[in-house]
């Protein structure tokens, strides 16, 4: 058997997959959660050692799920949340918890390294893409301002899914699609860029201490060590260069040729498509980021998706079922309440310092059902804010590709169809992500990029194939113009952005 394994390390967990590439198919696929250090002036944190624990009982589970020998595994691909920090020592230990794509904190260095780079458009100019909140670049210059004694002690940044490449391999490697969100890096050009970070540090450390830069089809390395103890493998098990979670959700969903487009209903909402040039940037909202099939993918990613609906669940103290029940038991619009639901600040819009609040609110529809409903309104609404970004910059959207643990929700797909007035249908692999690891493991052990194996492992699942359905079209679209109402009310600057083109957002 020629069994290769992918690994995604999402935010509230992390999946491992194992897929059989003599008769492509998935043997099992199993996950473990993490914790998150959440705090109210925007922290969000992880100790990288659990996203370890995580990918070692995610591992075993699936090993033994698939009731294979681990020692079958012949390559692993790994697939993280992007833009995390993961700053090591010389040593390759640890300095800090490793600060997230979701953390706020930075919004202020964020707004000083961008004027530093001379404003918006210097810096697109540069970069290719706006530096946004969640990006590396911002947490490290945090970390210069508020732990001195922690930056003195930085030699190597990795990403988080770097983080676990030099776990398994011992190698300091980064691929372009995740070193592409760091905002150090010139998204056009594909490589390191030096200017910033000598603003950042003028000392020229920072920029030495970034990792090498891996091709989507090459090898990191081979397993070793403890990790190699630890997962139970033979010797020479290949690990591919792995990428950002989105990256590998569109090798994971057949992204990787023009016209198909992905939405991921994760933590995060995120909608990209492939090119195989670097994009002219229409709106600054929009990533321009590389793939991890050497390629690029433009994104607009939302920051509170099923964070933000869990945080609802959790204080109904709701199961799941019971809160998919609630969307279906109330009606379209929710009572006309609108949710904005920024708990978390967000990037799209660019509010990092947003927060969520809830309003038309009266004793008729303030009920359980209708608060279910206007979150998941409100995170649904908050990716057509983006998906209509796309659509101005002249990306055609016929059909949507749905992945993430919301796309499990049936009654959430016919919402996505509704609102985005599109076709949904999701991936019979519903971990696109670790799917796609896996598929890019395999290129490493051939040594090339291969979309034939695309073709074997990726099928459209034909029962949750969704259709826009007319009335529910206009209801949703009389509901998300109450919402952007709403928006603009409480964030006059994003009104006024509007007509600037998205400038000084
Ligand atoms: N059937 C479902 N209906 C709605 N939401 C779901 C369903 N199953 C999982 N989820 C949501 O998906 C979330 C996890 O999504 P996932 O894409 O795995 O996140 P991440 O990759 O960011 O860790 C869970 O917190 C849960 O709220
Ligand atoms: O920041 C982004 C994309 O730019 C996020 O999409 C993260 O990559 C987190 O992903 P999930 O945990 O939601 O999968």
């Amino acid at each position: 058997m020629n069994i290769v394994a992918g690994v995604d390390c999402g935010t509230q967990g992390t999946k491992v997959i194992l897929v059989d590439l003599g008769t492509s198919r998935v043997l099992a696929e199993c996950s473990a959660p993490h914790e998150l250090i959440s705090e109210s002036n925007g922290r969000r944190e992880q100790q990288p050692s659990w996203w370890i624990d995580a990918l070692v009982t995610a591992f075993e589970q699936a090993v033994s799920t698939a009731n294979v020998d681990p020692k079958m595994i012949k390559a692993i691909g790994v697939s993280g949340q992007q833009h995390g920090l993961v700053a090591l020592d010389s040593q390759g230990e640890v300095i800090r918890p490793a600060k997230l794509w979701c953390d706020t904190e930075t919004a202020p260095e964020n707004a000083q390294l961008l004027q530093m780079l001379g404003g918006e458009q210097a810096c697109i100019d540069r970069l290719g893409l706006r530096v946004e909140t969640g990006y590396t670049a911002s947490k490290i210059l945090w970390m210069k301002q508020h732990e001195p004694e922690n930056f003195a002690k930085i030699a190597h940044i990795l990403l988080p899914h770097d983080y676990l490449n030099f776990w398994l391999t011992g190698e300091y490697c980064a691929d372009f699609g995740d070193a592409s969100g760091t905002g150090l890096f010139d998204v056009r050009n594909r490589c390191w860029n030096e200017h910033v970070c000598a603003l950042i540090d003028p000392s020229g450390n920072l920029f030495k201490a970034l990792p090498e830069l891996n091709r989507a089809e090459k090898a990191t390395g081979v397993v070793i060590g403890q990790a190699k103890e630890r997962l139970g493998l033979s010797d020479n098990v290949v690990v591919s260069s792995g990428g950002g979670d989105n990256m590998m959700g569109a090798i994971g969903t057949g992204n990787v040729k023009n016209g198909i487009i992905t939405m991921s209903l994760g933590t995060s909402g995120t909608i990209y498509t492939f090119s195989d040039k670097p994009v002219e940037l229409k709106h600054p909202s929009i990533a321009n980021f590389c793939s991890s099939s050497n390629g690029w993918m433009p994104l607009i990613c939302t920051m509170n998706v099923t964070s933000a609906t869990s945080l609802v669940q959790d204080v109904l103290k709701m199961s799941l079922a019971e809160f998919n029940h609630s969307i279906e038991a109330s009606q379209i619009g929710a009572g006309n309440i609108s949710f904005l639901q920024f708990f978390n600040g967000e990037r799209v819009p660019a509010l990092p310092d947003g927060k969520a609040s809830i309003h038309g609110l009266d004793a008729a529809n303030f009920t359980r059902d209708n608060l279910v409903r206007s979150v998941v309104e409100g995170a649904t609404f908050g990716l057509k804010y983006g998906l209509e970004l796309l659509r101005g910059a002249g990306i055609n959207i016929e059909q949507i590709r749905l992945i993430g643990g919301g796309a499990k929700s049936a009654h959430w797909r016919q919402m996505i169809a509704d609102t985005m007035n599109c076709e949904v249908i999701c991936p019979e692999v519903e971990e696109a992500a670790a799917l796609g690891a896996a598929i890019q493991a395999s290129w490493a052990l051939k040594g090339r990029m291969d979309n034939e194996i695309i073709e074997q492992l990726i099928a459209l699942n034909e029962e949750s194939r969704t259709q826009p359905n007319c009335n529910n079209v206009a209801q949703y679209q009389v509901a998300y113009d109450r919402y952007i109402d709403t928006l603009y009310s409480q964030y006059p600057r994003l009104a006024e952005a509007q007509l600037t083109g998205g400038c000084n957002e």
